[in-house]
């Protein structure tokens, strides 16, 4: 499913679900979503209307019908994650972040200086995300010009939307993983920049972030130099902030001019609207008020966060204070490949503060996150976080049809019907392997609209995820699906 396959005027017909606002859902349950060939949505037609037939143009339009239980849904963005790491996808043992980067990452990562061995990996992972719905990542490669010029254009060859960006760093990380120094750090970084405009000019598809590894791998000059060329080539910016406490202390150590974690970027002119700070766990207000300040945007990684025991992200009080949040695997400190599993877990983190997580204080009923929320923070939150809220994140006409066509099985047989059971009276079967393989959802037919939804975030997966498109084009499909 190359990008470059013509696009036909399509209606997707069936149900469709997106968020309209930080809490509330909108649950259709028979609508009509016509896109042009452009990719972009042109009518959205409710409660079976079908007045589209009537419409100039769009009687011969492909139709794409989704029967049976299971809905259209926004495609979702994965506002951080670390494309290189994905073999390590699982393994991180006890460890936490400053010694599962020595013993785990660097050297992974380092590898990656094999083509042949990116090549494997990126593959591998852009068709990993893409079938868990992910229509745009923020990814990190690694500080390889060649391997993060190979996943831009895999990005670009698959149709997935991506910022993808060199890592920096030019201080303290091992001898066999550094820029040798910040020119060289720098003309690297420039250099991706220029190879990903060079294959997609308009950043239709791809585009480059900036991207200083965190402060520890970077010295103050080297960040300053980054500042200043994201602000010459327009760039986005990634980075890490206030993960880990070790982390934090190691920080004030090495920037002991710096008032905080947040400032040494700051002072840097590394936050900016086209910043992406990942985790944003241990914040100060003061911190927060001048990440908000300056526009940057937060990656809420909730899995990492565990896996790492790096801490519980207070998103509630990020959100009431007027930040934007999207989610973020983090692969692999993250050991999902899948927003959906973030939704979970932000869900799940969210209610750990709710019940008084040592870390954020006292308990703070307030906290916990409804299904609602998190689904809007993997969609609308991240479009906001990538940049990209006037183009994707829900359904209305003029954004782009990135979407996921949802599917949640036929459902399981109903042998027994209502009323009394006689034991004897059935056979002793069992659900069939088929259905059983085929979605971890059993829907029994009697759940409302609303219920399949809260089913899909609690146990939904890839196997649940029929077909994926960007801009209009498909670029995934279950193998069992015609369309
Ligand atoms: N989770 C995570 N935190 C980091 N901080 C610096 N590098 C990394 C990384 O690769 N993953
Ligand atoms: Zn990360």
């Amino acid at each position: 499913m190359a990008a470059s396959q013509t696009i036909a005027k399509t209606v997707y017909a069936g149900a469709f679900v997106h968020s309209i606002s930080l809490t509330e859902l909108e649950i259709c349950e028979n609508g009509a979503i016509g896109v042009d060939e452009a990719g972009v949505i042109q009518f959205i037609e409710r409660n079976g209307s079908e007045e589209w037939k009537e419409k100039e143009g769009w009687q011969s339009a492909k139709v794409v019908r989704l029967d049976g239980k299971g809905f259209f849904f926004p495609g979702f963005i994965d506002t951080h994650t670390h494309a290189p790491q994905h073999p390590n996808t699982g393994l991180f043992g006890k460890t936490t972040l400053l010694d599962w980067l020595s013993t785990y990452t660097f050297p992974l990562e380092a590898s990656l200086s094999s083509l042949p061995k990116a090549h494997r990996i990126y593959t591998n992972f852009v068709s990993r995300t893409l079938s868990n719905g992910t229509t745009t990542c923020a990814y990190y490669a690694t500080r390889h010009v060649p391997a993060t010029n190979l996943l831009s254009s895999i990005c670009l060859a698959r149709g997935q939307r991506a910022l993808v960006g060199r890592v920096c760093m030019d201080s303290l990380s091992p001898e066999y993983y550094r820029d040798a120094s910040i020119d060289s750090a720098v003309a690297d970084s420039r250099a991706c920049v220029e190879y990903t405009r060079s294959i997609d000019p308009t950043g239709a598809i791809v585009r480059p972030i900036i991207t200083p590894r965190f402060a520890p791998s970077c010295t103050a000059p080297c960040l300053a130099a980054l500042g200043a060329l994201a602000r010459e080539t327009h760039s986005y910016i990634q980075t890490h902030v206030s993960e880990n406490t070790s982390e934090i202390q190691l920080v004030a150590q090495l920037f002991p001019e710096s008032k905080s974690y947040t400032d040494v970027y700051d002072t840097a002119n590394l936050l900016t609207e086209k910043t992406i700070l990942a985790h944003a766990i241990h914040l100060s207000k003061q911190e927060r008020d001048t990440i908000r300040a300056r526009g940057a945007k937060i990656s809420h990684c909730p899995a990492s966060n565990t896996a790492l025991t790096s801490g519980c992200c207070r998103v509630r009080q990020l959100l009431d204070e007027g930040l934007t949040v999207g989610l973020g695997t983090d692969v692999s400190g993250g050991f999902s490949p899948s927003i959906l599993e973030q939704v979970r877990q932000a869900i799940w983190t969210s209610r750990f503060v709710a019940m008084g997580d040592p870390s954020a204080g006292a308990a703070d009923g307030k906290a916990k996150l409804s299904t609602a929320e998190a689904l809007f923070l993997a969609t609308r939150g991240g479009a906001q976080v990538v940049g990209l809220a006037d183009s994707v994140g829900g359904f209305e006409v003029g954004k782009e049809w990135d979407a996921q066509m949802v599917t949640l099985g036929e459902g399981v047989a109903d042998g027994a019907g209502e009323g009394q059971v006689d034991v004897d009276a059935f056979e002793v079967g069992g659900t069939s392997t088929a259905l059983l393989e085929s979605t971890n959802v059993d829907v029994f037919g009697w759940e409302s609209s609303e219920e399949l939804v809260e089913k899909w975030v609690y146990s939904g997966d890839d196997r649940n995820c029929a077909a994926v498109w960007v801009r209009g084009r498909l670029v995934h499909k279950r193998n069992d699906v015609v369309l």
